[in-house]
């Protein structure tokens, strides 16, 4: 085993690789960066190294293969590339599971062709995470490579929860269920509301919203996740940047038989061309918010429409828990957009949801409560960090902690 202290984590996505170092003794960030537009032309890598500093590589990143390539010879010029002694293990976020993976696993070949198997449920992601991890392992042999799934969390959802109300042996042979993602973020984010709010995580009833590019709800009693927006894929519940979320199962049979799209134009439509983007023409939140102010009448479509969806799984969320004591936002948009944050709690008095309006304005990057301090829910924001969880899962596991 290894004697060192630090974990690589990769996030790898569809065009984009997040990376951070951090140091297992105290949390810190050694280095991190992003290297985005990989596979397109006008590739980019910023790399912020341990001085607080900040360099850009601007070149073409055909493949993932290059991307990391490239983000290990950043580290390396720190001192601390791959094959440094300090490194304990490279942590990757995994977006699927399946049914079989719901605590961190060491990658072996065989763990890696059933990851390999789960693309079809989660084709815009697990393709990502398997080129992080082949490139990782090429890179280091003997390292540890723990793999962090999206889907663990919500491996708790009860049956009912978890169920589609179809021909269960239909099914039980495709392994249809709901398996839920961004579980890491909701996992960390629930522990983190219970300790802002000083009560112990068993104790306390919460609603995340993590709201990014995807975005998904989960409710979750007492640390355990009893309830989540995502399905068998990443594209159920929520509107999100570019996809559907809910939509009627109906439309995909009109949009074939009578629309005569084939079955990849569907999910390409429902996945990549659908949500704020189809709405309106734009997947950012900042653009959606900016163009409404202004008065365009489709940006502000797509606005309620996203915020009406979100006010619908908080009601039902709230039916699943019974009790809540705290409503959170977080990611990208539920991080920093105040106007969402507002439009979702509106008008919602009669629940104990009592936003401050002054509080919910305040720009900061800390956890932080935004309701009036009578509210009987406490509405608050807090910044994910999937990193720092999936980092500490996987020193965890190589610790044997
Ligand atoms: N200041 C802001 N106001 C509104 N939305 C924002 C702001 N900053 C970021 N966002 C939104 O956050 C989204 C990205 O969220 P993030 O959690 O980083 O996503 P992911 O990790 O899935 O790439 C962007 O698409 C953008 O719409
Ligand atoms: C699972 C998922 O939707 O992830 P992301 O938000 O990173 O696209
Ligand atoms: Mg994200």
């Amino acid at each position: 085993m290894s004697g060192g202290t630090r974990v690589l984590v990769l996030n790898a996505g569809s065009s984009s690789v997040k990376y951070q170092l951090i140091d297992m003794l105290d949390g810190t960030r050694a280095a991190a960066g992003l290297v985005e537009r990989i596979g397109e032309r006008g590739g980019r890598l910023a790399h912020t190294p341990p001085d607080g500093g900040r360099r850009e590589v601007l070149a073409d990143f055909p493949d993932h293969t290059a991307a990391l390539s490239s983000m290990a010879a950043q580290l390396e010029l720190d001192g601390m590339g791959l094959d440094s002694p300090e490194l304990a293990a490279v942590g990757h976020r995994v977006v699927h599971g399946g049914q079989r993976f719901t605590e961190p696993t060491l990658v072996t070949d065989e763990v890696l062709d059933h990851i390999r198997l789960l693309i079809p449920v989660a084709p815009l992601h697990n393709p990502a995470n398997i080129a992080g991890i082949e490139v990782a392992r090429r890179l280091r042999p003997d390292l540890p490579q723990v793999a962090v799934f999206d889907t663990a969390f919500h491996a708790t959802l009860p049956e009912p929860a978890a169920r589609y109300a179809i021909d269960r042996r239909t099914a039980d042979a495709y392994r249809v269920r709901r398996y839920g993602f961004h579980g890491t973020s909701h996992q960390y984010v629930s522990r983190e509301t219970a300790r802002l709010l000083g009560r112990d995580p068993a104790e306390v009833n919460v609603i995340v919203l993590h709201l990014g590019n995807g975005a998904s709800a989960s409710a979750v009693a007492g640390g355990v996740c009893v309830e989540t927006s995502m399905g068998l894929t990443p594209l159920e519940g929520l509107v999100m940047g570019t996809r559907s979320g809910d939509a009627d199962p109906g439309l995909v049979f009109h949009l074939h038989r009578v629309g005569g799209l084939t079955i990849d134009e569907i999910d390409d439509l429902l996945n990549r061309r659908s949500g704020l983007l189809g709405l309106c023409g734009d997947n950012d939140m900042r653009e959606v918010l900016r163009r409404s102010e202004e008065g365009d009448e489709e940006a502000r479509l797509a606005f309620d429409a996203y915020v009406h969806r979100l006010r619908k799984y908080i009601g039902a969320y709230y039916a699943v828990l019974g009790r809540v004591d705290a409503i959170v936002f977080t990611a990208g948009v539920g991080e920093n957009a105040a106007p969402v944050r507002e439009a979702a709690c509106a008008g919602l008095q009669a629940l104990g949801i009592e936003l401050d309006p002054e509080l919910n304005e305040v720009r900061s990057g800390e956890a932080r409560v935004v309701s009036r301090a009578y509210s009987r829910v406490t509405v608050a924001v807090v910044p994910t960090d999937e990193e720092l969880e999936i980092a500490r899962q996987s020193f965890a596991l190589v610790r044997g902690a």
